[in-house]
C-alpha cells in the first residue's frame, strides 16, 4: 500500500457502479499503474442507525472469531476492510477457484481524495441510493482490482494511451454482469409446514412479490435460477433472455467497459423496444450479424459461455453449503452467542422438538453450520463477470477459453470471473430470518390475492357481446 491517491487524483476516478455496501471507480487516466482497475470504496450509511453491524472498529466480533478460526488469517487481521479482502483471498478463493477470483489490493487514499470523488460522483448515483448511504470519508483505503469488463490487450504487457476503439490498453469487448441469486430448492429437515413452500418455489421468484409490494421493481421478473444453474443449454438461454428482458440489479451489459444495458448501481428498466434498438446499434460494432440479430447472437454467446465454462457447477455447491436453511442456522447461532432461542420459545414443547438436535449439537457443530451458512450466503448475492472479445488471427491461443459463433463465423475468447465475495456478517442471523418469513408470507398472501381475482373473474364469466 505504498502509494496515496490525493485530491488531484479524484478527477481520474468516474463512477462505474455501486452495491448496496461499496461504491466501484473505473480509471480513465494514464498512469501504468491504474489502467484496465477498478477501485472499490466503502460507504457509510446516512443514518445513524443503521450503523450497526456495519462499521465495525475491530475487523471480526468475539463470536465471529469463532466460527473463522480455522482460517488464520482472517483472525488474526485488526481492520474490517482487511479482513474481507483476507475472507476472499483464503476463504473463497479456494472454493470457487483461484482463476475466477480476484481478491484485490489496497490502496491508500487521503480523506479529499474521497471527498472529491463523492462530489464528482453524485449525480449518477441512483437517488435512491444517495438517500441511504455516501462515500466514507473515514476510511483510508480503497481495493484496486482489475476491471473484469475490459480484456487487456492480446499480448498482456501492452499498455497504450486511449486507441481508436476507446479502450486504454484493451481489445474490444463486450462483457455481461449477472447476479445469480440462489439456484436451488432449499430441502432442509427444518424448514416448517407454513413456510414449506420454498421447497417448490425459488427464493428469486417469491422474493420479486416482496420487491414488488415495497415499490423496489415495477414489473416481476420471469428469470428463474433454476434455469440458469440446470446446465442444459436450452434453459440456460432462457434464464439469460428473461434477464435481459427485466434486467433489475441481476443483468448488466458493458461494451469496452461502458454500460450498455441495466441499471448503474442498482436496478433497472425493463428492456423495451427502444432499449432494444440502440443496444442492437451499440452491439453491432463488434458482433458481425445481419440487421437485428446481433443482440440474439450475443445472448447465445452468453449461454454458451455460462454453459462451457461450467462456472455456475461449482457457484452451485459453494451455495449448497447451506443445507439446514435459515430455519435451522438460526438456532445454531443463538447457542453459538448463548442466548434464548427467540423461534423455539415462540413454539410449544411439541413444536420445538423438532430443532432439539441442533440445541444439542456440539460447539463446533454449530460454529459450522452457522460458518457454512454465512460461506453460502456470499455465494448467494455474487456476481459472475463474463467477457468476451472477437478472436483476431495473431491471438494467442493458449489463455483464454474460446466460442465460434456459428452464424455470424466469428471466434470470441472470454473469461469469467466472480465479483462481490463479501463477508457476510453473523450479526445478520437475525435479519436473514426474519426477512425469509417475510418473503414467504408475502408470496403467499399475493398468490392467494391472485387466485381470488382469478376464481372472480371465472364466476363473471366470458363477457357477452350485446
Ligand atoms: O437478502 P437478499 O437476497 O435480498 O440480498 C441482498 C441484496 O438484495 P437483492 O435481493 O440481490 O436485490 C442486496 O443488493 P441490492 O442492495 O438490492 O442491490 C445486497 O447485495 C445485500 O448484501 P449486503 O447488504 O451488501 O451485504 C444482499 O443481502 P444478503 O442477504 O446477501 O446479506
Ligand atoms: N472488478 C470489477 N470489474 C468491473 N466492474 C466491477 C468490478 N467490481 C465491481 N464492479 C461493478 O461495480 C458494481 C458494484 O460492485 P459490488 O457488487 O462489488 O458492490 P457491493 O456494494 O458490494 O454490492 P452488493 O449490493 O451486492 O453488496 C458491480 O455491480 C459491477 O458493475
Ligand atoms: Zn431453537
Amino acid at each position: 500500500m505504498e502509494l496515496t491517491l490525493t485530491e488531484q487524483d479524484a478527477d481520474n476516478w468516474v463512477y462505474r457502479g455501486e452495491g448496496a455496501a461499496n461504491l466501484v471507480l473505473s480509471y480513465n487516466g494514464s498512469s501504468f499503474s491504474y489502467i484496465g482497475k477498478v477501485m472499490r470504496i466503502r460507504k457509510s450509511p446516512r443514518k445513524e442507525s443503521l450503523l450497526k453491524g456495519v462499521r465495525n472498529s475491530i475487523a471480526l466480533t468475539p463470536h465471529e472469531r469463532l466460527i473463522w478460526k480455522d482460517v488464520h488469517e482472517l483472525i488474526s487481521s485488526s481492520d474490517k476492510e482487511i479482513a474481507g479482502q483476507l475472507y476472499v483471498q483464503h476463504v473463497m478463493k479456494p472454493l470457487l477457484g483461484s482463476k475466477y477470483v480476484d481478491a484485490g489490493n489496497h490502496i491508500l487514499v487521503t480523506k479529499e481524495f474521497l471527498e472529491s470523488v463523492e462530489k464528482n460522483v453524485v449525480s449518477q448515483r441512483p437517488a435512491w441510493r444517495v438517500d441511504v448511504s455516501r462515500v466514507d470519508t473515514q476510511c483510508d483505503f480503497g481495493l484496486l482490482m482489475s476491471d473484469h469488463s475490459l480484456f487487456p490487450d492480446g499480448t498482456e504487457t501492452c499498455i497504450t494511451a486511449l486507441d481508436s476503439t476507446g479502450c486504454q490498453g484493451s481489445s474490444p469487448s463486450i462483457s455481461v454482469e449477472i447476479k445469480p441469486k440462489c439456484g436451488f430448492l432449499p430441502q432442509s429437515e427444518f424448514i416448517s409446514e407454513g413456510t414449506a413452500i420454498k421447497r417448490r418455489v425459488t427464493r428469486f421468484e417469491m422474493h420479486q412479490a416482496l420487491k414488488l409490494q415495497h415499490g423496489e421493481v415495477s414489473q416481476p421478473s420471469a428469470y428463474n435460477p433454476l434455469d440458469l444453474f440446470s446446465g442444459s443449454k436450452e434453459r440456460i438461454h432462457k434464464a439469460i433472455k428473461d434477464l435481459f428482458a427485466t434486467p433489475q440489479n441481476n443483468f448488466r451489459l458493458f461494451l469496452n467497459g461502458s454500460l450498455i444495458l441495466g441499471g448503474l448501481g442498482g436496478g433497472a428498466k425493463t428492456t423495451d423496444v427502444c432499449i432494444a434498438k440502440v443496444l442492437e446499434d451499440e452491439l453491432n460494432s463488434i458482433i458481425q450479424a445481419d440487421d437485428g440479430l446481433c443482440t440474439e447472437n450475443l445472448l447465445t454467446l452468453i449461454t454458451e459461455a455460462v454453459q462451457k465454462s461450467g462456472v455456475l457447477d461449482q457457484l452451485l455447491k459453494v451455495q449448497k453449503l447451506d443445507n439446514v436453511d435459515i430455519e435451522g442456522a438460526i438456532h445454531a447461532y443463538y447457542d453459538i452467542t448463548s442466548q434464548q432461542c427467540r423461534v423455539c420459545r415462540e413454539l410449544s414443547e411439541e413444536q420445538a422438538k423438532r430443532y432439539a438436535s441442533l440445541h444439542s449439537a456440539s460447539l463446533d457443530e454449530s460454529l459450522r453450520i452457522v460458518k457454512d451458512y454465512l460461506i453460502a450466503a456470499t455465494a448467494k448475492d455474487c456476481s459472475l463477470m463474463i467477457c468476451f472479445r472477437p478472436r483476431k488471427a495473431e491471438d494467442s491461443g493458449a489463455a483464454y477459453n474460446t466460442i465460434y459463433l456459428e452464424s455470424t463465423k466469428q471466434a470470441f475468447d472470454f473469461k469469467v470471473h466472480f465479483i462481490d465475495l463479501d463477508l457476510k456478517r453473523m450479526s445478520k442471523m437475525d435479519e436473514y430470518y426474519e426477512l425469509d418469513k417475510k418473503i414467504v408470507s408475502c408470496y403467499k398472501q399475493m398468490s392467494k390475492m391472485n387466485r381470488g381475482r382469478n376464481e372472480d373473474a371465472n364466476l363473471q364469466g366470458p363477457e357477452v357481446a350485446e
